[in-house]
C-alpha cells in the first residue's frame, strides 16, 4: 500500500490553523528564580502575591475560578463583568505565572468588587491536560491565600451524569471524587511546605456545608431552585471526553458530574486552609449509551456557558455577599 502523504488528506478538519500560536508550557517549572521540580517555593509564590499586592488598592476577601465560558472571558453579562472597579491583570505580565491556552479562557486576573466586597477573579484556569503538572494548575489558589483570601469559589463545566440532570443546571458540589490522586497524581505530592498546611490533610468536609446550604437558600430566592442541584464531582485528566464505556463506570461509583478541573483546586484550598464553595454547570449530557447519537464537544460547552450567564452572576453574586455576611458574624 503506498505511504499517505499528508497532501492528499481531504478532511478540512484536520488544517484548521490553530487559533492562536500554541504557548510555552513549561510543564515542570524550572524556568525562574525559586523554582524546584516540584513547585515553587513559598517565597516565589509571596513575591507573586506581593507583585500583585502592589498593583490593587483593597485586599480581596474572595477568590472566584471562572470555569469554560462562565466569565473565563470578558464578556458582556459575564459573571466576571459584575466586578466594578476592575483591575485586570494579564497572566503574561505576572512573573513565574502560567498562560491559559483553552479557547473560552481569557487569561487574566480581574481583581473589583462584586456588591462593594472586594474579590479576585481568574478568567481562565490552567488544566492538566494543557501539559502543566497539578501543582502548577493549582498555583494561582496558593496566591490568592497568600494575598489574604479567605474563601474560595469555584465554578466549571460539566458533562451531567446523574439521568436526572438536564443541561443548564447547576449542581452545587458536595463532595468530590479524586480519580487522578487514585494514581498518585496530586497536587500536594512532593515535599511539603507546613507554611501552606499540614503533610496530611483531611478532604471529609471538603466543600463547606454552609455555604451550601445558603447556596440552596439563594436558589429558591432567585426562584430557580428547579435547575439547581447537589452531587458529586469528579475530575479526569481529559482532553478527550470519555468514552461510554468509563461514564458507566463512573456512574456506578456515584458521580454525577464529570470535567477536567476543580478537584485538584479545592485539594490545594483546603489544605491552605480557604473554605470551598464549588458549583458545575451541566452544560451536556454524559454519552452513556453506545444508541445516543450526540458526541461532547467544546463549543456546545461554551454556548450553554454563555446561555446561563446571567443567571450564574446573579448567583454567585448573592453567594459572594451572603458569604461574606456568614463569615462576619462567625468566628
Ligand atoms: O473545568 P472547566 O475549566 O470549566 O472546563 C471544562 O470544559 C472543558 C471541556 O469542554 C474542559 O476544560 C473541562 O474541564
Ligand atoms: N466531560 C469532561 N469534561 C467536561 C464535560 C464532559 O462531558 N463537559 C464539560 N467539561
Amino acid at each position: 500500500m503506498a505511504p499517505i502523504n499528508a497532501n492528499d488528506i481531504n478532511d478540512a478538519k484536520a488544517f484548521v490553523p490553530a487559533k492562536k500560536a500554541l504557548p510555552e508550557v513549561d510543564t515542570e517549572g524550572s524556568n525562574g528564580n525559586g523554582t524546584t521540580s516540584k513547585g515553587y517555593s513559598y517565597e516565589t509564590l509571596l513575591e507573586i502575591a506581593n507583585f500583585l499586592i502592589s498593583r490593587v488598592s483593597d485586599t480581596p476577601r474572595i477568590g472566584i475560578i471562572c470555569g469554560s465560558g462562565m466569565g473565563s472571558y470578558w464578556k458582556e453579562g459575564s459573571l466576571a463583568e459584575t466586578i466594578s472597579d476592575a483591575v485586570k491583570i494579564s497572566y503574561e505580565d505576572i512573573p513565574n505565572f502560567p498562560v491559559s491556552t483553552v479557547e473560552g479562557h481569557h487569561g487574566q486576573l480581574v481583581f473589583g468588587k462584586i456588591c462593594g466586597i472586594p474579590v479576585v477573579a481568574m478568567q481562565g484556569r490552567f488544566h492538566y491536560f494543557e501539559g502543566y503538572p497539578l501543582w502548577k494548575c493549582c498555583l494561582p489558589v496558593r496566591v490568592m491565600k497568600l494575598i489574604g483570601i479567605k474563601t474560595l469559589i469555584v465554578t466549571n463545566a460539566a458533562g451531567g451524569l446523574n439521568p436526572n440532570y438536564k443541561v443548564g443546571d447547576i449542581m452545587i458540589v458536595k463532595d468530590h471524587i479524586n480519580m487522578m490522586g487514585f494514581s498518585g497524581n496530586n497536587p500536594l505530592h512532593g515535599p511539603n511546605d507546613e507554611r501552606f498546611g499540614p503533610r496530611f490533610p483531611p478532604m471529609s468536609k471538603a466543600y463547606n456545608f454552609e455555604y451550601r446550604k445558603i447556596a440552596k437558600e439563594i436558589a429558591k430566592e432567585l426562584n430557580i431552585d428547579d435547575i439547581v442541584r447537589e452531587g458529586v464531582y469528579t475530575c479526569l485528566g481529559g482532553p478527550n471526553f470519555e468514552t461510554v464505556a468509563e461514564l458507566n463506570m463512573l456512574k456506578m461509583v456515584g458521580v454525577d458530574s464529570v470535567g477536567m478541573s476543580t478537584v485538584h483546586e479545592v485539594i490545594t484550598a483546603r489544605h491552605c486552609d480557604l473554605k470551598v464553595f464549588a458549583l458545575s454547570l451541566i452544560t451536556n449530557e454524559c454519552v452513556t449509551s453506545y444508541d445516543i447519537i450526540g458526541e461532547a464537544n467544546h463549543e456546545e460547552v461554551l454556548d450553554v456557558g454563555r446561555m446561563r450567564q446571567d443567571v450564574l452572576r446573579q448567583f454567585v453574586s448573592k453567594l459572594v455577599e451572603r458569604i461574606t455576611q456568614l463569615d462576619a458574624n462567625s468566628p
